[in-house]
């Protein structure tokens, strides 16, 4: 029998999964790593962490499922997008990773803008400079880290660190290099006008894939650590949102993807390079070779959900341990008994600030309208319909520029919950599906490697192996109760913005 094996390497875990050449998935591993916070704002990680975690992953699959290493005929990468990994002349890494949700590139952002000029930036990358991006980590170095700047050679995103151990190829897909700022998106090439703007030198930047490009093989040390075969082809993969959209057949216009996962995105297939006004959502290369899409990210979506589980709901975890279930999904039974609206409160999930539609690193979360009678199932399913609002508010960006949407795939953790699904449904006004594959990001890229190996196209792939299993409608008199609930819920980051920065300002936070 042959194997694709899909790895995602995510912010919390990486996954790894397995899957057979009629698409059906075998088996599957995850392995957590720490996320380090040293300042209010920051993000690191340290990419061996994500090396370790990987080989375990891998070892582990494979002792789980028999399968021997050279029954694997691929593998394919997803990956937390934007953090980088900064290496030296003998490609050793130089300090932690600045990952995707880090917030302290504010200044460095406004420092691109002129260096490049906003419009120009625009025009020669289709977006424009965000924290969470790879570009103002660079600058930060170096303005704040001259010595370790000094040091730089290469510079990879999370996947494409871990790949370099695999297989020794340096390498990178457009999808992922899409959210570094420094590639002209439209031509899928560097931009060597931004490069040079930013004195970021190109010799840093690695040679660029589609998605389904074998990019390596693997090392003979890498398989002994392993258990997979020398030799085996690597894929390029993507960013873990292309991989996501491709892993439930995002793949064609007209079908567009939410991922619950620690972000929130709202994802559209686009067959030719657009770019929304005032670029308010990114514009990226897709992980279908000669394809784009357009997203809009919150940053923290499941992420508001997890603070709310970590901080707030003992008793539940406790519950949970006690009777084997999972906290996720008695805190959703606990919200679906509070009324729809939840009796007038409204949370903003701006709790790591945020990004579409308001990119602001000093946005902040709250409940507003709080009154004596709220109380747990009132605030859970507020934060779930906050959480949702917020998506909505990236779905609105893209149904303003003239895309149809008639049908969502939702992907991520929060995809388990009906509720949570219905609630999108009803929100979003557009009818909700699940397919028979969860894996999302894995799956994607497990589908990128069988594509490379192959040769056969990712859509015709996708076509064959995702099938749609469930699909929530929307309910029209929920869809009105809640658009009066949305309209408030938008005007309150305007109303709010001046005080959220101040109470950060006062905190001495990013
Ligand atoms: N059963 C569930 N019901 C609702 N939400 C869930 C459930 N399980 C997980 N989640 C949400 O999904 C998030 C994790 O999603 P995941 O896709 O694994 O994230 P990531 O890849 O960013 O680590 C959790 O933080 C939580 O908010
Ligand atoms: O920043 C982005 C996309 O632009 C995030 O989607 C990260 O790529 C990681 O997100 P999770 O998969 O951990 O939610």
């Amino acid at each position: 029998m042959t194997y694709f094996m899909g790895l995602d390497l995510g912010t919390s875990a990486v996954k790894c999964i397995l899957v057979d050449d009629t698409g059906r998935v075998i088996g599957s591993h995850s392995v957590e790593y720490p996320l380090q916070q040293p300042h209010p704002g920051w993000a690191e990680q340290h990419p061996e962490d994500w090396w370790n975690g990987t080989v375990q992953g891998i070892r582990a699959l494979l002792d789980k499922t028999g399968v021997s290493g050279e029954e694997v005929a691929g593998i394919g990468f997803s990956g937390q997008m934007h953090g980088s990994v900064f290496l030296d002349e003998a490609q050793q890494v130089i300090r932690p990773a600045l990952l995707w949700c880090d917030q302290r590139t504010a200044e460095q952002c406004a420092y691109i803008e002129s260096a490049v000029g906003k419009e120009e930036l625009g025009r020669l990358t289709g977006n424009k400079a965000l924290t969470g991006f790879t570009a103002p980590k660079v600058v930060w170095l170096r303005q704040h880290e001259p010595e370790n700047y000094e040091r730089v050679r290469h510079l990879l995103l999370p996947k494409d660190y871990v790949r370099l151990r695999l297989t020794g190829a340096l390498g990178m897909d457009m999808a992922d290099a899409s959210g570094t700022l420094l590639l002209d998106v439209a031509n899928r090439r560097w931009s060597q006008t931004v490069a040079e703007r930013l004195d970021i030198p190109m010799a840093w930047l690695p040679p660029l894939y589609e998605s389904n490009d074998v990019a390596g093989h693997l090392l003979p040390e890498a398989a002994s650590l392993t258990g997979l075969a020398a030799g085996t082809p690597v894929v390029a993969g993507g960013g873990d949102q292309a991989c996501g959209a491709v892993g439930v057949g995002v793949v064609r216009q007209g079908i567009a993807s939410v991922a619950l996962g620690t972000s929130g995105v709202v994802f559209v297939h686009d067959d030719a390079y657009q770019v929304d006004e005032a670029y308010r959502l990114h514009s990226f290369c897709h992980g279908v070779p000669g394809k784009w899409h357009r997203m809009g990210v919150m940053l923290a979506a499941g992420g508001s959900f997890q603070w709310w589980r970590n901080h707030f709901a003992h008793e539940e975890l406790a519950r949970a341990q006690a009777e084997g279930k999972d906290v996720y999904e008695i805190l959703t039974s606990i919200a679906e008994t509070a009324p729809l609206g939840s009796e007038g409160l409204i949370f903003l999930p701006y709790l790591s600030g945020e990004r579409t539609p308001h990119p602001d690193p000093k946005a902040r979360g709250g409940f507003i309208g709080l009154n004596l009678r709220h109380g747990k199932p009132h605030l859970t399913r507020a934060l779930l319909e906050g959480i949702t609002f917020g998506l909505r508010d990236s779905m609105q960006l893209i149904q303003e520029s003239g895309i149809e949407v008639t049908e969502l795939r939702v992907n991520g953790g929060g995809a388990r919950s009906l509720f949570w699904r219905q609630m999108i449904a009803d929100i979003f006004g557009i009818p909700v599906v699940t397919v028979n594959s969860t894996d999302g990001p894995a799956y994607g890229a497990a589908i990128m490697a069988a594509s490379g190996v192959l040769g056969e196209d990712i859509t015709a792939l996708c076509e064959k192996w995702i099938q749609v299993v469930d699909r929530v409608e929307p309910n029209a008199d929920n869809h009105q109760k809640y658009e009066a609930y949305y309209q408030i819920y938008r005007s309150l980051y305007g109303t709010l913005q001046a005080t959220f920065h101040q109470l950060s300002d006062l905190a001495g936070q990013a």
